[in-house]
């Protein structure tokens, strides 16, 4: 605690704070009001005003210069408007707390040091001319994250600034009160975060802008690395030092990025809506937030479904089969792989010589144009010319074709048929459609040129001032010509959309046989049980399917010979989670984005999935995407989320866990419940509920190792009685408070104040490749943690120190 003189004076500056900022948002309040109406105003008018006059080039320049200098003036307006109103916003959001530390810095050769309050945004006194609140990410606040009273330095964009630092502050207003203030000679002051920690869990994850770690605030001000790697435990402020890390580079760059050119790819929607909040609550506008599920499947579907990765493991977690587990589990880590990778590329350079596959086109259940057609028009295109370039001249030959065959089907009898059935609400569309594209005389019809040619002009006043026909062969020539038009669109539309690619049928051909596969892709090293590899691939593409590990290879190769899509606009990809992505998806997302920087943040202590990327290797395929000089990794080991005993408790479940550092926050032990049967674990998981809720805990969570064990106890426990229970799915949208009951993959990046292990029994978890999944699950918890067993534990729990837990039955 301070003096009671420094606390008299910091209180007087809270209170005429306070009253700046009451007096500035009071100012700016009409400001605000009026400038929205002003910017309705001149929509509204915006077209009344301007008269658009083509007569004449001068009269069409005038025109222009006219909406050109409207624009320019409601561009102006509004972009006042919304800098106005952020100000404004931001002054709103600092009054119950307007800062939450300070540092007292001279810079080198001055004399007296300068007061330096820091808070979540800043504010300039009336004049303009002082700064009496800080924003937390200016670069003098760096100061207050990374270093300790004394001599120091700073970095800014103009070059490095020394001086010294006679003190550094912390602290704690609420609702404009003045609670608790700590002088601190350490970086962040233990006291803070203490009681940051000790509050229940959200539904919705909070900033942590006044208590960033040292080593949280190196991921959150990086700006030089093109690839920033996050080894970090459970609970050590990963996805919350990626989120501030947007906020401070929204800010840094705030004239060259804006929030939609930051890509967040999170591990379930669910994640989604429990990080929304956090750039809102820090006066920025969220980031452009998606799973990679979603991305494939906007851009597979609905040709092909795409298996969800929950699925896969839903398989890999409950199959009794354990050839088919084998097999899949080694085709999964074959298809994550560079090796996989550069199988493509070669199977791509191969295919540029022979073995493309094409679908035929048919019409009326007619083959205009055959497979091999295709095939031996796009081989004798210069074999110097890339397959991306040579799809394209196919289609455009194809383009030709059509044309060409619709021509002749005009003649054709169906057309007659179709022309004697036409009604009359058809035949008039028909006319009035016509009559339109007349009407506007520079107008280009779609075939117009085509019609031209064969028929001259037809002039405007033949096609009649009534709304009837003169039924004469130019007006059937033209009936049967929009007929032939309508029914081959479709045909047009698809090759404009290169659906003559069989891409199903390339991809299949690589799990034909291992022979073919090495003739190929030039491969040699193949998993062993390959050929089951390819028997499950093949099923699966049969029936128009992928497996979540063919996705992302399948797009691949797609792109490889259709060409591939680029995003220019994104700056900065985040992928949390980041163990659970492939080499192969890495690479994948590079590509895509070719002009971000990525941010990868992770722990492969919960890496649950087999195509896993182990984010702590020095040489890893992660480091080789941008190359090691680019790269940066960070190790995040103090955990933050759960109390001492629960992290003593988690922290030998896995063989790495030793670096991992509690946090200094004690809570009870977890507590292992021995029980007979089902019936009696129900009863007692219903009581131990009641009690934590009557503790004060808000958010519980039921955590099973499937969903099919959640459903069953969603089913039980409401059977016998319980009430509001919220059953988590995989396509559950937002994180809600109460007790959830959700598989411990739903529950990856989110935490709850309690959590109970539906079942830690032998029977359910005893696989090697099952622990970290265990290990996720248990390290949700923030304050309390019990595990239920009916008969015998699993290998992980009698393995561990019995002093870690305590047992009941
Ligand atoms: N510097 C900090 N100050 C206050 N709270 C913090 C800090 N760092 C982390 N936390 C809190 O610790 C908890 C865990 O943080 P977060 O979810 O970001 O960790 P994570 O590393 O992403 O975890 P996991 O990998 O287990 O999902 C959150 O409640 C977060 O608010």
């Amino acid at each position: 605690m301070i003096s009671a003189d420094d606390w008299k004076e910091e209180q007087e500056r809270l209170k005429s704070v306070t009253e700046q900022l009451h007096k500035e948002i009071d100012r700016l309040e009409p400001e605000v009001a009026g400038l929205h109406h002003q910017v309705t105003d001149i929509r509204k008018q915006f077209w009344e005003e301007v008269t658009v006059n083509t007569s004449t080039d001068e009269d069409f320049e005038e025109t222009f210069h006219s909406i050109k200098q409207q624009e320019a003036l409601l561009s102006e307006r509004e972009r006042s408007h919304r800098q106005r109103l952020k100000q404004w916003n931001n002054m709103k959001r600092l009054l119950p707390s307007p800062y939450f530390g300070r540092i007292d810095f001279a810079e080198e050769g001055e004399g007296s040091p300068e007061r330096v309050y820091i808070g979540v945004s800043s504010f300039v006194d009336e004049e303009g001319l002082n700064f009496l609140v800080y924003d937390w990410r200016t670069p003098i606040a760096s100061l207050y994250y990374d270093a300790s009273p004394g001599e120091t330095e700073y970095e800014t964009p103009g070059g490095t600034v020394r001086g010294t630092m006679a003190l550094k502050r912390q602290y704690q207003i609420r609702s404009g009160e003045l609670r608790n203030v700590f002088d601190t000679s350490v970086t962040i002051g233990d006291e803070l975060l203490q009681q940051a920690l000790g509050n229940g869990a959200d539904t919705a994850m909070k900033s942590i802008v006044a208590t960033i770690q040292k080593e949280q605030n190196a991921i959150v001000r990086d700006v030089k690395s093109h690839m920033l790697i996050v080894q970090g435990a459970a609970g050590s402020g990963k996805t919350s030092a990626a989120l501030q890390r947007a906020a401070y580079l929204l800010y840094r760059y705030r004239n060259r990025l804006t929030a939609d050119q930051i890509v967040l790819f999170s591990p379930n929607p669910m994640f989604n809506s429990y990080v929304s909040t956090v750039l809102p609550e820090l006066g920025e506008d969220n980031m452009q937030q998606t799973t990679f599920q979603e991305y494939l499947a906007h851009w597979l579907e609905p040709e092909v479904s795409v298996e969800s990765p929950f699925d896969g493991l839903e398989f890999a977690l409950t199959t009794e089969d354990r050839d088919a587990y084998e097999a899949r589990q080694q085709g999964i880590r074959y298809k994550a792989s560079e090796a996989f990778l550069d199988a493509l590329r070669r199977y791509a350079e191969w295919l540029c010589l022979q073995g493309m596959r094409f679908i035929g086109i048919t019409f009326m259940d007619r083959e205009l144009v055959t497979a091999e057609q295709m095939s031996s028009k796009f081989y004798s295109f210069d074999s110097s010319v890339s397959l991306e370039n040579r799809i394209t001249m196919l289609r455009d030959w194809l383009l030709k074709e059509l044309a060409v065959l619709e021509r002749k089907e005009r003649a054709a009898d169906w057309v007659q048929d179709e022309l004697n059935y036409l009604d009359m609400e058809d035949y008039q569309a028909a006319y009035g459609s016509i009559r339109k594209k007349y009407e506007k005389e520079d107008a280009v019809f779609d075939f117009t040129q085509q019609y031209l040619d064969a028929y001259g002009d037809v002039p405007k006043r033949e096609l009649g001032e009534e709304n009837v026909f003169d039924f004469g062969d130019q007006e059937e020539e033209f009936l049967r010509r929009m007929i032939a038009k309508e029914r081959f669109a479709p045909l047009r539309r698809q090759v404009k959309r290169l659906k003559f690619v069989d891409v199903i049928g390339l991809y299949s051909s690589l799990f034909d046989d291992a022979s073919k596969y090495r003739d190929m892709t030039g491969e040699q090293e193949l998993p062993s049980l390959w050929s089951d590899i390819c028997r499950a691939t093949q099923e699966k593409l049969e029936r128009k399917e992928l497996l979540y590990e063919d996705a992302t290879p399948f797009l691949y190769m797609k792109e490889l010979v259709e060409g591939a899509r680029r995003n220019n606009d994104v700056r900065h990809v985040f992928v949390d989670e980041g163990q659970d992505y492939s080499p192969f998806q890495y690479t994948f997302l590079k590509r895509l984005f070719p002009h971000a920087r990525m941010t990868v943040l992770g722990d492969f202590g919960q890496a649950i999935f087999p195509q896993a990327t182990n984010l702590q290797e020095t040489d890893s395929p992660l480091v080789r995407l941008y190359g090691e000089e680019h790269t940066t990794l960070i190790r995040l080991v103090r955990s933050y989320r759960s109390t001492r005993e629960i992290v003593s408790f988690t922290k030998p479940l896995l063989s790495e866990g030793e670096g991992i550092v509690p946090f200094d926050r004690s809570g009870g032990k977890p507590i292992v419940t021995m029980l007979d049967n089902d019936g009696e674990r129900t009863a007692r998981m219903l009581q131990d509920l009641a009690k934590l809720q009557a503790e004060g805990f808000g958010s519980i969570a039921v955590i099973t190792k499937t969903a099919a064990e959640s459903r069953e106890a969603f089913g039980s426990l409401t059977a016998a009685g319980g009430e509001n229970l919220l059953l988590i799915t995989k396509e559950t949208l937002t994180f809600e408070r109460g007790i959830s009951i959700l598989p411990a993959y739903l529950a990856k990046g989110v935490e709850f104040d309690a959590v109970l292990i539906y079942d830690a029994s032998a029977h359910v978890y005893n696989r090697e490749s099952e622990r970290k999944l265990f290990y996720t699950a248990c390290t949700r918890a923030m304050h309390r943690l019990r595990l239920y067993v009916i008969g015998e534990a699993t290998p992980y729990l009698t393995g561990l120190d019995r002093e870690l837990y305590v047992t009941e039955s």
